[in-house]
């Protein structure tokens, strides 16, 4: 992720400019995103890191079409989403992005197969039987596509939610706290796949994690601190995000 697209050669998956975003109420109003500018190019993996508060969830919400932001523009794919409103905005995310949460979010009542396909049969697309077929081995889940939720482990119910999440081939697939609720083996195998979803299969990946662990396996870690971007870094091992959240919002 680059303060400015001009700073990659490749296309940008995300371009965010100038985004506000507040919250009101009767009496207060909060700003939770301050003029967000920033660029995520095609084919990485950026972690998006800051205390709580700081904006995370919102600055996912508004890049993946999910709240509109107040001021400023969102580009997905090349295409303008922060305008859209309604049915065309629904339509436009089941086509173009895919989600991952840290409750899996799978229908128990239905298959692994069925939970993965889901995305399509809402979307009126059919099912490219070799791109699922590949997509469940390249989980992990080859010979699991008849189980239902409940008879796969919480590492394996969230490799379901990923490939869920790029059965669409999406723009970008989103991801909030994905390991927040395994433990760290697991979320290693997670974070892994997440990892070679980028690198093999060209995904951008945006992830928000308040775990420097997690975070070391993006290409860029952008922190953010009370609604503004306080910096980033590429390539930061856990130490280093470490390191820099400790300063977070003091310069
Ligand atoms: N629906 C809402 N109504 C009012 N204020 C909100 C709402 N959602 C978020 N906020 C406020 O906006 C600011 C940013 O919140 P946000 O959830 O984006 O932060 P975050 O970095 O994701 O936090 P956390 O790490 O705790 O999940 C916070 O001050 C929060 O209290």
């Amino acid at each position: 992720m680059h303060t400015s697209s001009s700073q990659s050669t490749r296309p940008a998956a995300l371009e965010l400019t100038g985004v506000s975003k507040s919250y009101r109420s009767e009496s207060t109003t909060v700003a939770a995103l301050r003029d967000i500018s920033l660029a995520v190019p095609a084919g990485t993996f950026t972690a998006v890191m800051g205390p709580s508060g700081s904006g995370k969830s919102t600055l996912l919400q508004s890049a993946a079409g999910l709240d509109s932001p107040d001021a400023g523009c969102v580009l997905l794919g090349g295409t303008e989403i922060s305008r859209m409103r309604g049915k065309a905005l629904t339509r436009f995310r089941r086509d173009h992005v895919g989600f991952v949460f840290q409750s899996y979010n799978l229908l128990p009542q239905l298959t692994v197969t069925d939970n993965v396909t889901l995305p399509l049969l809402l979307a009126g697309r059919g099912t490219d039987r070799a791109w699922l077929a590949y997509l469940l081995d390249a989980v992990g889940l080859d010979g699991l596509g008849g189980r239902k939720p409940q008879e796969l482990s919480g590492g394996q119910q969230q490799r379901a939610a990923i490939a869920r999440a790029l059965i669409t081939r999406p723009d970008v697939v989103f991801a909030d706290e994905p390991t927040g609720a395994l433990d760290s083996g697991t979320a290693r195998q997670v974070l892994e796949l997440l990892r070679h979803t980028v690198t093999a299969l060209n995904q951008t990946v945006v992830m928000v994690t308040h775990d420097p662990v997690a975070a070391s396996y993006a290409d860029t870690v952008v922190f953010l601190a009370d609604g503004r971007i306080d910096g980033s870094m590429d390539g930061a091992s856990a130490r280093d995000v470490s390191d820099r959240l400790a300063y977070l919002g003091r310069n």
